[in-house]
């Protein structure tokens, strides 16, 4: 596949690495650091199948909609963007076009969010339980808290009614689930889900080793979507 970079930081060399090793062409490199480099408008579904997007928070949604308006399916990594979620839908359905958004796209973490909505639901059955997340990840992460956190929270409130609504730092009263933020040197991404009663605790952890996982699966997701209208997530890629 001709393959559409944009954003060549962390995130865009390993995925150029790794989609080179598996046999894909890459159609070109968007990022302000190439010097006149190309812009997403240079490219159509003749010389891109699917573009694949880890920028930052303030810049996903217009490389989203670039791609849409360009008519090439786009797999999109870039997280804090959300606020923007409903528009970016709408705008896939009018151009019917291709959009896959994963807060995460590591095997391992799907399968952490799986188990979390199953643990949820079988500690409010249970009951006796108070609930926690935790992220911790390096010192250049633009947003807080982490869009897996965030994914991991959701899927708690979904299926643990005793919490109503989460925050990003202490919980002030027992419906508010505490989601805690801490940067540090060369983390590259850790998740913590913790259950906490009076007489034991059962944690809930993924501890990402590099970023390898994270192209692997967006890589997974780039093969996948061409050919689907549509919005999609790991999901329906994994059958979860
Ligand atoms: N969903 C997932 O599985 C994962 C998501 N992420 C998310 O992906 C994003 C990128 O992460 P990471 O690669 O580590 O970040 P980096 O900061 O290492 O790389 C981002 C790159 O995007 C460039 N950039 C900024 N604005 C634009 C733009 N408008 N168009 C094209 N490129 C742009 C940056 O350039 P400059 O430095 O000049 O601004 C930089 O080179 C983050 O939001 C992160 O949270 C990360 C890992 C996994
Ligand atoms: O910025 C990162 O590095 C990461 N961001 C994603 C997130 O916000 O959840 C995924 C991963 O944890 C790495």
């Amino acid at each position: 596949m001709n393959i559409l970079l944009i954003g060549y930081g962390k995130m865009g060399h390993t995925l150029e690495a790794l989609a080179t090793a598996r046999g894909h062409r890459i159609a070109g490199i968007v990022d302000p650091g190439q010097a006149e480099g190309p812009a997403i408008a240079d490219f159509t579904p003749a010389t891109a199948d699917v573009a694949i997007e880890f920028t930052r928070p303030d810049a996903a949604f217009a490389n989203v909609a670039a791609c849409l308006r360009q008519g090439i399916p786009v797999v999109c990594g870039s997280t804090g963007w959300l606020g923007q979620w409903d528009e970016a839908v709408a705008l896939t359905n009018e151009l019917k076009g291709s959009l896959f958004y994963a807060s995460n796209y590591s095997v391992g973490v799907n399968l952490f969010f799986h188990f979390n909505e199953y643990i949820a639901a079988k500690m409010h059955q249970f009951g006796g339980y108070d609930v926690a997340v935790r992220e911790i990840h390096h010192l250049q992460k633009l947003d807080q808290p982490s869009g897996t956190a965030v994914t991991a929270a959701e899927g708690i409130l979904a299926h643990f009614p005793a919490k109503t609504s989460w925050r990003n730092a202490p919980a002030q009263g027992p419906r508010e689930l505490a989601v805690l933020s801490e940067r540090t040197a060369d983390v590259v991404g850790t998740h913590v889900v913790t259950y906490t009663s009076e007489v034991d605790t059962l944690e809930l952890k993924h501890e990402a080793h590099s970023r390898a996982g994270f192209a692997q699966g967006a890589l997974l997701a780039a093969e996948w979507l061409p050919g689907r209208a549509g919005v999609f997530g790991m999901k329906e890629l994994l059958g979860l």
